[in-house]
């Protein structure tokens, strides 16, 4: 399906460009785009070669080419680039223009696409798409990055005189740098690193922090859009360009500063942040009472408790937040540094607070890496009843900020699970629980994993979530046998 479902209407207005709106009821799980991406690319700042072809780690060049850089697997990469360089209207370019450049991987791509005629009019799709140069230029970070970084090394390397059709300008490369960036999803090469892959189509969609769709790539980088919610005729797709796990004021900022836009869902619109108060404050004159930040008027922080009211100011909030922030990226890693960051900040920021959520997930992930390492000295039963809490404590998050079906709340579901699972096992070893309980235990166990599946169902099996879809089945098929051991008194 290179085009959308039938039961999707492509429209146009003013503030969200060319969108899609559902013409007919759709079901969570109802597929409403396939497509191959235009390309893939490592991003700008990538400084790892990649390799032209299947775009893990590089060490070798294309013997033909000598430009583009290949790994022991691979011995060829597209023909179109290869003979471009090798022979072509290239050849008399550079060889180390790519190796010494390696942010312009992604523009060269599309010049590149441009040259062939079956590839052209899918990229015009997307170079149709206006771009107001003026609201770019002169903007630290971001102009100057794609001037360095890809600009300036294109229009030295004589490219715009052998590709003389695409009439290249300084500003004509600015605006397709801007329509890759804006358009971009981040995608997970197959050694873990993030690249950026372009959908004609699936750049159509608008963003909501509350997305009523989950975009699923497989390995080849195959984009599927599916629903997550019911859709009623007349509802708007959304996909969302932000993290989930950050606070309003987070993903706004990170909004802005890729996607030049300002963002007014649900979620950014309610003080409570759907309820979970990823971004309250502890009220600092009542005991019990929670700071919410006042967003249409003063911007501080104002206690829900009307008898109390008390005000912390903005200035006072997002000075904590940097600390704090700063905190974490010292703490590199070190339990004992998340520990003490854990507990001074529980005083002062509300127990769902974004930057909480994030000391925790570090201390989860220490805890699980040390587990798999075995290098946990002894109180392993503490331990691990640490991070089946930590885990805990992000399910109900992830429940409440992605509606329907979601990954985020599969993966939260499964790091759950395996901590949950193991200290359960444990404790049975050891005698701590009998039979009866060790079975109302799995009991748990298998109803989780089941709603982790369930949330998976419509993920590729060619795909990360795919794999952990097998690895989950693996998990319940063993909790199913132990019940079937334990769980008949
Ligand atoms: C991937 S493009 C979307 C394509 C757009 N529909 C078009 O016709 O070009 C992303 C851009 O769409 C606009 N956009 C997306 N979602 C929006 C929203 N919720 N509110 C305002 N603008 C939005 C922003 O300008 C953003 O940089």
């Amino acid at each position: 399906m290179q085009e959308y479902s039938e039961k999707l209407e492509d429209i146009y207005d003013e503030k969200l460009g060319r969108h899609l709106v559902a013409s007919l009821s759709i079901e969570p799980g109802e597929t409403l785009l396939e497509e191959q991406p235009l390309l893939v690319a490592p991003h700008w700042e990538c400084d790892r070669l990649k390799c032209a072809q299947c775009l893990q780690e590089s060490y070798v060049i294309c013997r033909r080419c000598q430009v583009y850089p290949l790994c022991m697997d691979c011995s060829a990469h597209d023909a179109f680039e290869c003979e471009f360089f090798a022979s072509g209207a290239g050849s008399g370019i550079g060889k180390d223009l790519l190796i010494k450049n390696y942010g312009i991987c992604a523009l060269l791509k599309l010049l590149l696409l441009l040259e062939q005629p079956d590839q052209r009019a899918q990229c015009q799709i997307l170079l149709e798409r206006p771009v107001k140069l003026e609201d770019y230029r002169n903007e630290d970070g971001v102009w100057q990055e794609h001037e360095e970084q890809v600009v300036r090394p294109i229009m030295e390397s004589g490219l715009a005189q052998v590709l003389p059709d695409q009439q290249l300008t300084s500003d004509a490369l600015h605006a397709h740098c801007i329509r890759i960036d804006t358009s971009a999803y981040e995608v997970t090469a197959r050694d873990g690193d993030t690249l950026k892959g372009v959908y004609v189509r699936g750049a159509n969609l608008p963003h909501s922090c509350v997305p009523n769709t989950v975009v699923a790539l497989d390995e080849q980088f195959n984009l599927k859009l599916y629903a997550a919610v019911p859709l009623e005729s007349g509802q708007i797709i959304f996909t969302s360009y932000a993290n989930p796990l950050m606070g309003t004021s987070q993903r706004q900022h990170q909004l802005r500063m890729t996607r030049h836009m300002e963002c007014a869902c649900v979620r950014c619109l309610d003080p409570t942040e759907l309820g979970t108060h990823m971004s309250s404050m502890k009220c600092r004159d009542c005991s019990d009472g929670y700071a919410v930040c006042d967003l249409g008027g003063t911007g501080n922080w104002r206690c829900l408790d009307v008898s109390c009211g008390a005000v912390i100011p903005a200035a006072d909030v997002h000075e904590l937040l940097a600390e704090v922030g700063g905190a974490l990226v010292d703490a590199k890693g070190e339990l004992s540094a998340y520990e003490s960051l854990l507990a001074q900040n529980k005083q002062l920021l509300h127990p769902n607070h974004f930057l909480l959520l994030d000391i925790k997930q570090n201390i989860a992930s220490i805890l699980r890496a040390a587990a798999l390492m075995n290098s946990l000295n002894d109180p392993c039963k503490k331990l691990l009843a640490r991070r089946v809490e930590l885990c805990g404590d992000l399910l109900p998050i992830c429940r409440a900020v992605i509606p329907g079906i979601s990954k985020l709340y599969a993966i939260a579901l499964f790091e759950y699970l395996l901590s949950f699972v193991e200290l359960t096992e444990l404790q049975f070893s050891e005698g701590d629980v009998d039979k009866k309980g060790y079975a109302a235990q799995l009991k748990r166990a298998q109803s989780v994993a089941k709603e982790a599946l369930d949330l998976l169902q419509f993920e590729p099996e060619n795909s990360a979530e795919g794999f952990l879809t097998e690895r989950i089945a693996m998990e319940l098929e063993r909790i199913e046998s132990d019940l079937m051991k334990y769980g008949k008194h």
